[in-house]
Formats: C-alpha cells, structure tokens, sequence
C-alpha cells in the first residue's frame, strides 16, 4: 500500500507546534502538506478551536496498519491523553487516517473498528475536506465521490464557511 491521507488537528497547547512536529514524525513519508486553518470544534462545541490541516504520505512498503501505528506514535510523541468521556473533546494532536491507496492506486476499503477505511466521519468534516482540496483540487472521497461536491451540502457548506485559512502559517514537507 503506498499512498495516504492524513489528517492532523490540534487545539491544546502550542497548536501550531503540535502540527509541525507531526509533519516531523512522519518524516519522509510526507509528499504534500495543505494550507493550516483555524476551525470551530466539531462534534463537541465546548473546547478551543482547532488547527488542523491535511497531508498526502507516500511508502511503498507501508499497509493500511502501518499508517495507523505511525499516526498514534505521533499522537503519543504529542503527549496526547485520551479522555473516554468525551469522544470528540481537546487534544494536543490527532492523527486521522482519512484514506488509503494500493500501488495499483485502488482506495483500500476496511469495516475493521480497529482501523474503518476510508475514515468513516471524515466525508461530514469540512475541516478534513477543505485542505485535502489544496493538496488535490480534483480529490475523491472513496464511496463518496468527488470532494468538492461534498462541500457543496447545505451542512459542508456551512461548515467550510466558517473555516479560517491561516495564510501566516505553514507546514512544510521533507524535501
Ligand atoms: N481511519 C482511522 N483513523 C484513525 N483511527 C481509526 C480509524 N479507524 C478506526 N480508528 C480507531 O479509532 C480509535 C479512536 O481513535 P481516536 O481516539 O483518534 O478517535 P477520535 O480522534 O477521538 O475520533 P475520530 O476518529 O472521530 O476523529 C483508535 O483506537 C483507532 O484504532
Ligand atoms: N475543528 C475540529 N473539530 C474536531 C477535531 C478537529 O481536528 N478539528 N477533531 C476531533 C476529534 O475527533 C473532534 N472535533
């Protein structure tokens, strides 16, 4: 398997630190980095806003697990404590495995909870599909279809509005 999109967020301590030393942890595996935004909380309103932006990663030799082992071992670096009673609540970082692409470039489909691909609530997250547009303006949504068309709902639509693109910060990609 060799190519995946991750998403990164952050809304607890230096925000911006947290997405960069992500950026770091995955190393060489990431190709393209989008712009940051500044985002209302989604899905559980009483916490700060996020930082969040979107990556494209590239491994040959890498499976769907092993995107997801790299992305927790980021989140952990990050410090980050899982609070069960509260599902959607603050993090110094999270690493969502957004989709997954064979070397034949078919998108991976997996109903396992250990690891749901594609992420199974990132086509109703405009803070998700709004960078992924900046590294793929033409992006598709495995089962869902073209992303841009997904923003256009009435729901995304708001959604996206509401996102703030944070032109003085940047992430960069290993060259
Ligand atoms: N595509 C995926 N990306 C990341 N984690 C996943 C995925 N599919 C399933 N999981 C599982 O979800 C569990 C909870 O992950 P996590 O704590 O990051 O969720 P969350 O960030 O609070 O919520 P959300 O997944 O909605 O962003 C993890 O233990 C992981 O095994
Ligand atoms: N804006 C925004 N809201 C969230 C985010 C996130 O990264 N950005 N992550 C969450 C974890 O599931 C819950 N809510």
């Amino acid at each position: 398997m060799t190519r995946a999109v991750l998403s990164l967020g952050s809304n607890m301590g230096d925000r911006y630190a947290h997405l960069r030393a992500a950026v770091g942890c995955l190393a060489d595996t990431v190709v393209l980095t989008s712009g940051v935004y500044e985002t209302p909380p989604w899905g559980d309103a009483e916490q700060p806003a996020y930082l969040n932006a979107v990556v494209m990663a590239v491994d040959p030799g890498a499976d769907p697990l092993v995107w997801l082992r790299r992305a927790q071992a980021c989140e952990a670096a990050a410090g980050r404590v899982r609070d069960p009673a509260r599902r959607f609540g603050p993090r110094t970082l999270d690493v969502d495995v957004i989709a997954v692409w064979t070397d034949d470039d078919v998108p991976v489909l997996r109903a396992d909870p250990d690891l749901t691909l594609p992420h199974p609530r990132a086509a109703q997250r405009a803070f998700v599909l709004k960078p992924w547009l900046d590294l793929q303006p033409y992006a598709q949504f495995p089962g869902h279809g073209a992303v841009t068309d997904l923003l256009t709902t009435p729901e995304l639509t708001a959604q996206a509005q509401a996102l703030r693109p944070r032109t003085d910060l940047t992430l960069e990609s290993t060259p």
